[in-house]
């Protein structure tokens, strides 16, 4: 057994482990279902696996709480900006994922609160109707690519069911159907007022979160596509609101919000 140094850290709920790449020994996957477990290890959504290059550069890889690899995480690259910023002061830091290189820029420091405003890169927005196995009826929506998979839905209700079922489990039938052959996250989007969306979360890999950074992003560029709502938003999700500006369809999307270091520490891991 030996110990291996973390950090956890989260953006308006959504919690993440940063750990040092060369401390996984290519055991991420089982890293990240030990570590995240609720109950039994740390409790995280994710573990962000911080590559330091030797030509200086940066590099993460995101394993979900199950210990499948997505591409990034939104919400996971600024806890690890903010990470940098306390510990190394760093206010610009460009973050390379397999979604693409994220840069991510200090805004200002409120108490615990690293705000931080991130290059998000060009949202693809793909309007389409699915059918899926369980489910009555077609369901309306779009695929929504911002680096990772998203699936956006628009429920009527105000308890964001739809369906006949609630959020939670229609996000559960769609995350994992074949339709979607690397699973995706879904997203349920109530627009609130010209400029203000409130959406609900079922991440792939990980189950219902109180927020993400790409479902924040993906929610917003299908609202913006399908609904006409404005081009800088309030996006508002159980944890918290982020903001988002996209001016027109061939820009990269700005996401800024809050990051929090919770502790940090050592942590024993046999494999
Ligand atoms: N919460 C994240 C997204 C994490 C990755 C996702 N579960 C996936 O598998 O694509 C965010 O803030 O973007």
């Amino acid at each position: 057994m030996s110990g291996i140094g973390f950090v956890k850290a989260h953006a308006c709920g959504n919690d993440f482990l940063v750990i040092e790449e060369r401390e996984a020994k290519g055991k991420h996957a089982s890293m990240a279902q030990k570590l995240c477990a609720r109950n039994t290890g740390i409790g995280a959504d994710g573990i962000e696996f911080l590559d330091r290059r030797a030509d200086g550069s940066f590099f993460l890889r995101l394993f979900n709480a199950d210990g499948s690899e997505a591409e990034l995480s939104g919400n996971g690259t600024r806890c690890v900006a903010a990470w940098l910023a306390a510990s190394e002061g760093r206010q610009e830091v460009a973050l390379g994922t397999h979604g693409g290189i994220r840069t991510c820029r200090l805004i200002e420091r409120k108490g615990a609160e690293w705000w931080i405003e991130s290059a998000m890169g060009v949202p693809r927005v793909m309007p389409r109707a699915i059918e899926i196995a369980g489910v009555n009826g077609v369901i309306e929506g779009a695929m929504v690519n911002v680096g990772n998979p998203h699936y956006v839905i628009f429920p009527d209700s105000e308890d964001f069911s739809s369906h006949g079922m609630s959020w939670q489990e229609l996000g559960a039938k769609i995350s994992v159907d074949p339709l979607f052959k690397f699973g995706t996250n879904v997203e349920f989007v109530r627009v609130l007022a010209q400029d203000q969306i409130e959406f609900r979360i079922y991440e792939r890999g990980c189950g219902p979160t109180t927020s993400s950074g790409t479902g924040t992003c993906a929610s917003s560029s299908a609202a913006m596509t399908l609904r006409a709502v404005a081009r800088e938003l309030a996006a508002v999700a159980q944890g918290g609101t982020q903001r988002v500006v996209w001016r027109d369809s061939t820009s990269e999307m700005m996401l800024t919000g809050p990051a929090e270091i919770i502790c940090k520490g050592e942590v024993e891991f046999g494999g």
